[in-house]
């Protein structure tokens, strides 16, 4: 798997924030390399750049883009597209079609997809035949497509980086980067 990146569709800034926001760091912290928003929000856009910036790798969030034309590209340009739903194929019965993608694009809804995404997807792909969250669809998805254990990504670059213990909490900061 060399490119993933996540598409967030239906986005209403009056109602979805914090879960947009979660979906996006979802899609960073489990290895993807980008998200885009098909609405515009610039304050998550700031959210995520900011935590990217602190917790380091190349993460990129693109505000307010054409979910179809971004699609269509992205197909032209020999990438694949999975669609979260749980209408569709349950991901444990399509994992390895998926896993040898080089280029692929997860897209996630809000409340309700427009139906041309349902034919526009190589893939319609249930995490589970069950109504739950783009959140916990896509950190499953993100984990059981993945070659080698997103929980071992490394971030480049970080000002702050943990330091794992068994009780309390340790970050150690790099101030390198502000030379
Ligand atoms: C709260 S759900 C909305 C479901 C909505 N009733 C529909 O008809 O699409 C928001 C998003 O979560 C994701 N999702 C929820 N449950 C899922 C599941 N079981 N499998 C895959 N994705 C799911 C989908 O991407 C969906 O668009």
């Amino acid at each position: 798997m060399k490119r993933i990146i996540v598409m967030r569709l239906g986005h209403r800034p009056e109602r979805d924030k914090r879960i947009t926001t979660h979906v996006g760091l979802v899609a960073r912290a489990f290895g993807s390399d980008g998200i885009l928003l098909a609405s515009n929000d610039p304050g998550i856009e700031k959210s995520i750049d900011d935590v990217t910036d602190r917790w380091g790798g190349g993460f990129f969030f693109r505000n307010n883009v054409n979910w179809k034309h971004e699609i269509k590209k992205w197909k032209k340009e020999g990438g694949y597209v999975c669609h979260l739903s749980m209408y569709g194929i349950n991901l444990p019965d399509v994992v390895e079609e998926i896993k040898p993608c080089d280029k692929l694009m997860i897209v996630v809804g809000a409340e309700k997809v427009p139906p041309e995404i349902y034919e526009m997807a190589d893939w319609n792909v249930a995490v589970g035949n069950q109504p739950h969250s783009e959140v916990a669809a896509l950190a499953i998805t993100l984990d059981r497509i993945s070659d080698t254990d997103p929980l071992k990504k490394k971030f480049e670059d970080s000002r702050l980086e943990i330091m794992p213990m068994d009780r309390g909490k340790k970050v150690i900061e790099n101030t390198d980067l502000d030379k």
